[in-house]
């Protein structure tokens, strides 16, 4: 079973436009569509879809809408009440798929109501294969949030702990790597980065990827400049690699997407697709990946249904994400390439 969990879930709302976003104009919406999100949300509604096992943990009422948006679409969950509501993210999405994305901070969850959440994690994540860390944090929570949360899996765990894939952004994310301790500082027990908190998975985007590398001590590239040099965003992957992290798959947008391990490196690319909402499609790799690699794909492979389902969810609407018949892994080319 692959355990997911979001500190920060949100309902998500999508506007679909007429045509091009007109700042400072008044614009009428062509439809509005709701779904539950939040990153590890989006990957257990993912998983689900295509008849895997998951379960997400994250804080919320029991009459919050994202709890009932799950329990509609049969996606099980366990949630730690809490008073407040959970936010409401906005996208506005424009014909031919450009997203603007407006994320509100969420509840405040004070320093009780997070140690209550990491226990119901562990408690929730005993027996399960992956644990996906995903999302931004709510306001309040330490940035180093995801390396204490992966140290203590590990420990829980005690020598069979699940694997960890961590998918953030900003401080989170760059804490992740740097504040989980070195793979020999004797931190943590098991997954394939021994003795640390370091993620066994992390899914950036080429953004993301890019203010990861600089936390490892790479040279400065911008996300821009990785997008578009799927040779450079492999160098900066191993980089991270090289760090402690077990693997990396960095989603490059429209260019396909780039894993990177201690045994090698592999571009993947998809032929384009009418893109309508690309809202989720991150989240939706991150799901092809964990799919492929429960069936004991190799690496190449999971990669390649991560880009079959990026893509098929950069075809759907709003937070939409695909089954695994709705993909078309035999349309991803592999390249093998260098790793450094
Ligand atoms: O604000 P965060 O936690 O970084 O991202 C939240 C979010 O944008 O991520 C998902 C798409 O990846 C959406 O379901 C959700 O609205």
């Amino acid at each position: 079973m692959i355990v997911t969990f979001t500190a920060n879930p949100s309902l998500d709302r999508t506007v679909a436009l007429p045509g091009p976003l007109a700042r400072g104009e008044v614009q009428r919406a062509v439809s509005v569509r709701q779904e539950s999100g939040g990153k590890g949300v989006n990957v257990s509604r993912a998983l689900v879809a295509s008849g895997l096992e998951s379960l997400a943990v994250l804080p919320g009422a029991d009459s919050d809408p994202v709890l009932a948006g799950l329990r509609e679409s049969a996606v099980p969950f366990i949630s730690l009440p809490i008073d407040e509501p959970l936010r409401t993210n906005v996208a506005l999405t424009e014909p031919g798929g450009v997203t603007t994305k407006i994320n509100e901070p969420g509840p405040v969850l004070a320093a009780d109501q997070q140690e209550a959440l990491i226990k119901l994690l562990l408690e929730s994540s005993r027996g399960a294969t992956w644990v996906v860390l995903a999302g931004s944090l709510p306001p309040g929570f330490p940035d180093n949030f995801y390396a204490t949360v992966a140290r203590r899996i590990r420990e829980a765990g005690n020598g069979n702990a699940p694997l960890i894939a961590v998918d953030s952004s900003g401080t989170p994310l760059a804490a992740a790597l740097t504040d989980a301790g070195t793979p020999d500082d004797g931190t943590g027990t098991s997954g394939t980065t021994t003795g640390s908190g370091k993620p066994d998975l992390l899914k950036p985007n080429a953004e993301e990827l890019a203010e990861l590398a600089a936390a490892a001590g790479f040279a400065p590239a911008s996300g821009d400049e990785l997008e578009a040099d799927p040779a450079a965003a492999a160098a900066a992957a191993a980089a991270v690699v090289r760090s402690g992290v077990g693997a990396v798959l960095a989603t490059l947008g429209s260019k396909g997407a780039v894993l990177v391990t201690a045994d090698g490196a592999w571009l993947a690319t998809h032929p384009p697709v009418a893109a309508v909402s690309t809202v989720g499609a991150g989240d939706s790799a991150l799901a092809g990946y964990l799919l492929a690699h429960g069936r004991g794909a190799a690496p190449a492979d999971c990669l390649r249904q991560a880009v079959a389902h990026g893509a098929a969810a950069a075809s759907l609407p709003g937070s939409t994400v695909p089954a695994a018949d709705q993909t078309t892994p035999d349309a991803v080319t592999i390249t093998a390439l260098r790793k450094d």
